[in-house]
């Protein structure tokens, strides 16, 4: 598939006056945004400030940023860097023992730490937790079945430690957010039984926002927004429709947890739903003072 989706420089260039998006954003003041950053999305430093300011901003505007996060690029290198290999069903990282230590490590460690500093270098407080602190995030293993299109038997994927949350706590979240702190979330759970769960950054994103009653789900990414099958973003999607491209197969890899995700969010109370491109600088602004919005919003419909 083309990527040829090009952003409107004009548009860029506005972006830079962070002070434009503020009357737009007023009217969110109260509101808690769910914004989950990439892995892919986070290699770039300038990209990196950008997006700490954002976050910043919405704080300073009364509404209630929590920020989830990704990374997993990252943990593939740490993987490959300790000879483990990793493969991929879905979107999803099949997770031994050896991989979810190492997930952990590289979540709740160093990912969720420098992204604590980003927002802290961009004068905001932002606090560090997984899932496993306060029990916020309990996890339990995902089933996941596949059917075969030959025999057209359904058969059950063991992917191993990856969860998928079960019970998320908005107790925890409260007392951070009323003192002025910024929640950052690894993407990491815990079983009933003390099991750590590896938990795909985007099906948390989902589950937290529908726990908090989110009014937006913004799911940042490394492409403009879903694409079609000629690689043209697709403004708008509803339920309806995205069940129609995932059957003709224009969804794939990573994009199916994220468009599973804005379908749950959105039938659990979340207003709506947007993925879009976190390469571009304060893209998250730039869907609030544009008409049509910059990526792909999906609404219940
Ligand atoms: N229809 C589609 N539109 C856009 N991206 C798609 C589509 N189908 C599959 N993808 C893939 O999904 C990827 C985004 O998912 P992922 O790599 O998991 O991102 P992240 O690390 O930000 O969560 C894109 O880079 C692209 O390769
Ligand atoms: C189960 C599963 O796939 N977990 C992901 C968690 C990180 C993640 O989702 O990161 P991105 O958002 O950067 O892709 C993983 O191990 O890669």
């Amino acid at each position: 598939m083309t990527h040829n989706f090009q952003h409107d420089p004009a548009l860029l260039a506005k972006a830079e006056t962070l002070t434009e998006a503020l009357p737009y954003l007023q009217r969110y003041a109260g509101e808690t945004f769910v914004v989950k950053y990439g892995g892919h999305a986070m290699g770039d430093p300038a990209l990196a400030k950008a997006f700490a300011e954002n976050v910043v901003l919405l704080k300073a505007v009364g509404i209630n940023p929590v920020v989830v996060h990704g990374g997993g690029p990252q943990i593939g290198a740490m993987l490959a860097r300790v000879g483990v290999e990793s493969t991929f069903v879905d979107g999803l990282r099949v997770t031994d023992k050896a991989t979810a230590e190492i997930a952990e490590m590289v979540l709740s460690g160093a990912i969720n730490k420098e992204l604590v500093s980003w927002i802290s270098d961009a004068g905001g407080r932002a606090i560090g937790i997984s899932g496993k602190d306060g029990n916020f995030v309990r996890a339990r293993k995902m089933r996941r079945t596949k059917r075969d299109p030959e025999s057209n038997i359904e058969r059950i994927i063991d992917l191993g430690f990856v969860g998928e949350p079960q019970r998320v706590d908005p107790d925890v979240l409260e007392p951070l957010s009323n003192a002025g702190m910024i929640p950052v979330i690894a993407p990491i759970g815990i079983g009933e039984d003390g099991q750590t769960y590896n938990i795909n950054a985007d099906t948390m994103a989902g589950a937290i926002a529908a726990a908090l009653d989110a009014a937006r789900l913004f799911l940042l990414t490394d492409v403009p927004g879903v694409l079609d099958a000629e690689g043209t973003l697709i403004p708008e999607l509803d339920l309806e429709a995205i069940a129609r491209l995932t059957d003709k197969g224009v969804i794939s890899g990573g994009m199916i947890p994220k468009l599973e995700t804005c379908t749950r969010a959105v039938e659990n109370g979340v207003d709506a739903a947007v993925i879009l491109d976190g390469r571009v600088p304060h893209a998250m602004l730039l869907e609030f003072f544009t008409e049509q919005g910059v990526g792909t919003l999906v609404r219940e419909g």
